[in-house]
């Protein structure tokens, strides 16, 4: 390999086709320019089978700059990356792109799931609001009568003043709900097994016995064998009778097939970002009933909320170049836990 003289780290993209251009400002493109000494238009959709550019590049990064679409970080990826030192993951979950190998490597791995975070729970805590004061169900209202507050004699039990909300999951999305609820009039509940001591004015309890009191039930953990359906039938049939389940998470950690009958029967509300799988059939209920506000997994990746991960990933390039430690560095057992 020639001498490099240039102190600056060699960078190099991955992450699939059309991500840098919604990723990367112009402005972050220069940013970059000016911390690394390598092109950063260069990006690389396939690091299995790189022509010469990438192979090239590959051999000389120091930092991968990773987002949604790269190519896994296998041993045999790594070894055409003899002086990789670390991989900045400008996206949540690193699961679907950094291996084992990366840590046996001594490679250090950070992700921007700390930016990813504030978008979601920004969704949520509009969602946890807006459920409370049923403001589809106004709107609905509203349009079909066309006549000045339909709703009002219904309202009993609506509003969101002593609402008993329930958060599943303190994760990095879990804990950043519970602090933007904090000004609000409402109970929170939470239930986490990782968690021994809740934040303050939260109550810590189990996950049914959060499912029986909260009138919104908020579901923040990630995807892993532990809470495949662990909002099931039990916990379902237990939420209070015109209770909403809020759900940003993944589609597979809430029972669906079990959901359905309490939204068709309107005994539940449910807004959902995710399902399982993500996009429903065509013939799917969840996309007309009234009492259902569905959304294309777009809580933390809408339009310009991918700067703020682009931000975040730059940072930490900065730091590295300064030779300080990783804001947020990801480490091996961290998966086992983690989205
Ligand atoms: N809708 C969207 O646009 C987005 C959705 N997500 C999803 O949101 C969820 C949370 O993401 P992050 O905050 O990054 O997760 P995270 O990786 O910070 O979550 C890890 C934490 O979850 C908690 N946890 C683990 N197992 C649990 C269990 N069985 N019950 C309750 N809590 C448990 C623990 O506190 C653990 O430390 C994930 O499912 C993720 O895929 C993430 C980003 C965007
Ligand atoms: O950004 C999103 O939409 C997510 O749900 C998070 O995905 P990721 O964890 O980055 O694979």
């Amino acid at each position: 390999m020639p001498p490099i003289t240039d102190t600056r780290p060699a960078l190099l993209l991955s992450m699939g086709s059309g991500i840098a251009e919604r990723l990367l400002t112009d402005a972050h493109r220069d940013r970059l320019a000016a911390l690394t000494r390598t092109d950063p238009h260069l990006v690389a959709y396939d690091l299995d089978s790189p022509g010469p550019a990438v192979a090239a590049a590959l051999a000389e990064a120091e930092i991968l700059l990773t987002c949604w679409g790269a190519t896994p970080l296998t041993a045999e990826v790594l070894d055409r990356a003899p002086r990789l030192k670390a991989v900045v993951h400008a996206a949540g979950s690193i699961k679907h792109h950094i291996t084992e190998a990366c840590w046996e490597r001594g490679i250090t791995v950070t992700s921007a799931a700390a930016a990813n975070a504030l978008p979601v729970a920004e969704y949520t805590v509009a969602a946890i609001l807006f459920a409370g004061k049923r403001v589809l169900r106004s709107a609905q209202q509203y349009a079909a009568l066309r006549t000045d507050q339909p709703w009002v004699e219904e309202s009993a039990g609506w509003g969101n003043y002593r609402r008993t909300v329930g958060i599943v999951g303190a994760s990095r999305i879990g804990r950043r709900v519970l602090d933007l609820l904090r000004p609000f009039d409402l109970e929170v509940l939470l239930h986490d097994p990782y968690v021994t001591t809740p934040p303050p004015g939260v109550e810590l309890v189990g996950l049914d016995e959060l499912c029986a009191r909260s009138s919104i039930v908020s579901v923040h953990a990630p995807q892993l064998p532990a809470t495949y359906r662990m909002i099931g039938a039990a916990q379902l049939a237990s939420m209070p009778d015109g209770a909403t389940l809020v759900n940003t998470s993944r589609g597979s950690l809430v029972d669906e097939d079990a959901l359905l009958p309490h939204l068709t029967s309107g005994r539940l509300h449910a807004v959902l970002d995710v399902t399982d799988p993500e996009l429903p059939a065509a013939d799917s209920p969840l996309y007309t009933l009234p009492n259902v506000l569905l959304t294309p997994h777009v809580a933390g990746s809408l339009g310009n909320e991918l700067h703020r991960m682009a931000d975040q990933a730059l940072e930490e390039i900065a730091r590295y170049g300064r030779g300080e430690p990783f804001l947020e560095e990801v480490r091996a057992d961290d998966l086992t836990r983690s989205a």
